[in-house]
């Protein structure tokens, strides 16, 4: 079969042996997850039905790509494997099964921002002191907890199972657990790792429903398994218990999510729990070049907590490691900003295939004026992701609410939005009095005469009958056609419609954009369940890597956790300064510097062909400027492969050899550009010349000049501000032309 003619020995092994458990735990790059993409489609090819294969990725866009990947070999069959994070392929399960343990289907999905607003709804009732008691901290315990598969019972009983951490010992800490979690249940949501505790649950106390996936799943595929935690581990162990059809990949030395409750036990538990176990080492590296592949080693082998490997690759040496130097972060952001532009045109590469990794997402801000400035488009994953936009989360919440009318925190967004003046202390009241009945808010609403009379009523009533009317809709209609009506009729697109500022403008868009995303989804043509329930359900479990529209080329970027599995033919690591990276707050133990070196291996492991390491001397931290030093890290690095670019925002190009990271004074290269507008003499335009957009100029294209005529771009330069191309005019020779002014039409390269 000529797929496998594509894959080395040791992969098409991995790829062949399709029967029993088989681990592989491999370096960066060495095409685990291209194994685990052919493993599929081999499978398909020897017969086995789609149905049968589970497939669990890190991001459901990688499970997108496999899916385009195993099509290709095996046709649209492909589609009828179940792949995507593990979230995304329980929360299907759990749409199906949700009844069993006391869940409506259409149960709503909190995240993360509804959770902990829920959170502060509790604190604020129980008047506890939420500087004692952080938002931030309860709901990352609780997370930690349910990823341990702890339930509040447990941990109350036993507070010492998360002894590791003062917080969660907090006298009120299990109470808190308690309370949030019977409210959950009452408003029919489950959070994310709810997803993750309750298939757990379902699949331990339902064996008849356990035995239906088990023969669902003959097949089970596991990427990044380093990165699973405990809930994970223990739902693969029971789905793969019949067959033992499992086979997981993973690099112990990219495991970063300890934080999260990732542990990296589970591969050694892997080997316990299947004996008859088959494990495979992949050593070539297939992504990167030698200078990256060694350079890595480096870094990785200083981890004393580490299974042996030796990753090796064929590929050239290619460049060094560029380490560049700046003065502050905002000139971080203008050099890294240039050199893309400049490599961009230079090297013919389109926005896509650069990536910026750093290790706080508020490192994006230099980056992102720089790039403005330039006209590069880019996108930063993470951060106010769409779907988190005030204007988003109030269209949403009417929806979620019509589907499932016990969801408190939508009810909580909609009930007086747009305003029907039913204040806070009506809202408070119909809860005590929802409590006292022991039902749900809506249930009161609908009997609103049984508790209370004068003006409100009518108002109240009106309130129900709209939302009686949208859960016809919803049952009726597509998701868009309901959307559209809803986001109509509820007042909140004129409500947004009538703000003339440039935010309200803003917000009516964004909420348009939304609809247009519906619209999508429904018009997909294999989209079966056209439902608004199975839409909602998507866009709860993307990932942020995902929210963005992908059809853009633009430059990525992106915190390094978020860059996993990923890869990029040019990555700028950046801010590689002591107390950022590492982190000031992960140098309290070996075991928090190793998982930053771990961190940092996996980001120097996304680039192809170039990689650079960026520093600044200075930067504002906390509201002050701070002096920073360059990171450990990079003195980790052979000497050899670094090379030393000393720059400024106004010259690229100067270079030194050697890891001297400081006492290089930067020099500036002088760029004099003349523009001496010469009128060539045997031209005359084209009657219909119009000029083109010149932000995607490169090397090598025609062009048309009104004044100049005809000739083919040379070369592009770019100072910070200014961006110009040297043109050789066919009657006039060689100018330099600023872009900004210059009219340039582009023919066809
Ligand atoms: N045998 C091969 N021949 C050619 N290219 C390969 C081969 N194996 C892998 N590759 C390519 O090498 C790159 C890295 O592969 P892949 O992403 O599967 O590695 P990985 O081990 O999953 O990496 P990571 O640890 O970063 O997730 C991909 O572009 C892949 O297509
Ligand atoms: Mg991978």
């Amino acid at each position: 079969m000529s797929y496998l003619d594509s894959l080395n020995d040791v992969q098409r092994q991995a790829v062949e042996q399709t029967d029993g458990p088989v681990m592989i735990i491999a370096g960066a790059g060495s095409g685990k997850t291209r194994v685990l993409t052919y493993r599929i489609a081999h499978l398909i090819q020897k017969g086995v039905e789609p149905f049968n294969i589970l497939s669990l990725t890190f991001t459901n866009k990688a499970a997108k790509e496999m899916q385009h990947r195993i099509q290709a070999v095996c046709g649209s069959e492909a589609r009828n494997v179940m792949m995507g994070t593990f979230h995304s392929v329980f929360s299907r399960i759990l749409r199906v099964e949700s009844q069993k343990i006391g869940f409506p289907s259409n149960f709503t999905i909190y995240d993360t921002e509804d959770s902990k607003s829920l959170l502060r709804t509790i604190l604020k009732e129980q008047n506890l002191d939420d500087k004692v008691y952080k938002p931030n901290t309860v709901f990352n315990r609780i997370s930690a907890a349910k990823n341990r598969l702890i339930s509040y019972k447990e941990y109350i009983a036993n507070p010492n199972y998360m002894a590791d951490d003062r917080a969660a010992l907090r006298p009120e800490m299990g109470k808190l657990y308690q309370m949030y979690q019977e409210r959950l249940i009452r408003a029919g949501a489950m959070d994310f790792d709810d997803l993750l505790f309750y298939t757990y649950k379902l699949f331990n106390e339902h064996p008849d429903v356990l035995n239906k996936y088990q023969h669902k799943f003959k097949y089970i595929m596991v990427d990044e398994f380093q990165d699973t935690n405990i809930a994970q581990y223990n739902i693969t162990k029971k789905l793969a218990a019949m067959n033992r059809n499992i086979c997981v990949v993973g690099d112990d030395a990219q495991s970063i999510y300890a934080f999260r409750g990732a542990d990296i036990q589970n591969i050694l538990n892997f080997e316990k729990d299947y004996p008859e176990l088959k494990v495979l080492k992949l050593e070539q590296n297939y992504r990167s070049t030698k200078t990256i592949v060694e350079a890595a080693n480096n870094v990785i082998t200083k981890n004393k907590a580490q299974l042996k490997k030796d990753v090796w690759t064929s590929n050239e040496s290619g460049e060094k490691i560029h380490v560049y130097r700046a003065a502050s972060d905002n000139e971080e952001g203008r050099i890294i900003a240039q050199t893309i532009f400049e490599n961009k045109m230079n090297m013919q590469l389109r926005n896509k295939d650069f990536a910026i990794l750093y290790r706080t997402n508020s490192q994006s801000r230099s980056f992102e004026e720089a790039l403005r400035k330039l006209n590069i488009n880019y996108k930063v994953v993470g951060g106010m992701s769409f779907y988190q936009r005030k204007e988003i989360k109030d269209v949403l919440a009417y929806l979620r609410f019509v589907l499932n009318d016990q969801d408190e925190q939508s009810f909580r967004r909609i009930v007086n939005f747009p305003k029907r003046g039913i204040g806070d202390t009506t809202i408070a009241k119909l809860f005590v009095i929802a409590d006292e009945q022991g039902t749900t808010v809506w249930d009161i609403l609908c009997n609103v005469k049984s508790i209370m009379t004068g003006r409100l009523v009518p108002v109240i009533e009106g309130f129900v009958d709209l939302i009686k009317s949208y859960k016809i809709l919803a049952n009726t209609k597509d998701a868009f056609e309901a959307a559209n009506e809803i986001a109509k009729q509820s007042g909140l697109l004129k409500e947004l419609y009538e703000d003339k500022t440039v935010e309200g403008i803003a917000r009516y868009e964004n909420v348009q954009e939304l609809l247009n995303g519906i619209k999508e989804f429904v018009d997909r043509p294999d989209q079966e369940d056209k439902s608004l329930g199975s839409y909602l359900q998507e866009i709860s479990l993307l990932t942020d890597t995902e929210k963005d529209k992908e059809d853009k080329d633009s430059v990525t970027l992106m915190t390094i956790h978020s860059a996993k599995g990923l890869e990029f033919n040019q990555v700028f690591v950046v801010g590689i300064e002591e107390d950022l990276f590492p982190s000031a707050m992960m140098l309290n133990s070996r075991a928090d510097l190793e998982e930053e070196r771990r961190l940092f291996y996996v980001a120097i492991t996304r680039a192809e062909k170039r990689l650079t390491l960026s520093f600044a001397t200075s930067r504002y931290r906390f509201g002050q400027l701070k002096s920073c030093s360059p990171s450990r890290f990079l003195e980790e690095i052979d000497p050899r492969h670094l090379q030393m670019t000393s720059i400024t925002a106004n010259s690229i190009g100067s270079q030194e050899s050697g890891p001297a990271f400081s006492g290089i004074k930067p020099k500036t290269a002088a760029a004099t550009v003349q523009v001496k507008a010469k009128v060539a003499p045997a031209y005359t335009p084209s009657e219909d010349f119009k000029p083109s957009d010149t932000s995607n100029l490169m090397i090598g294209m025609k062009v048309e000049h009104p004044k100049f005529g005809y000739g083919e771009v040379k070369n592009i330069q770019s100072n910070g501000t200014d961006r110009k191309a040297v043109i050789d005019f066919k009657n006039l020779g060689e100018k330099t032309l600023i872009l900004s002014f210059a009219k340039l039409r582009i023919h066809e390269s």
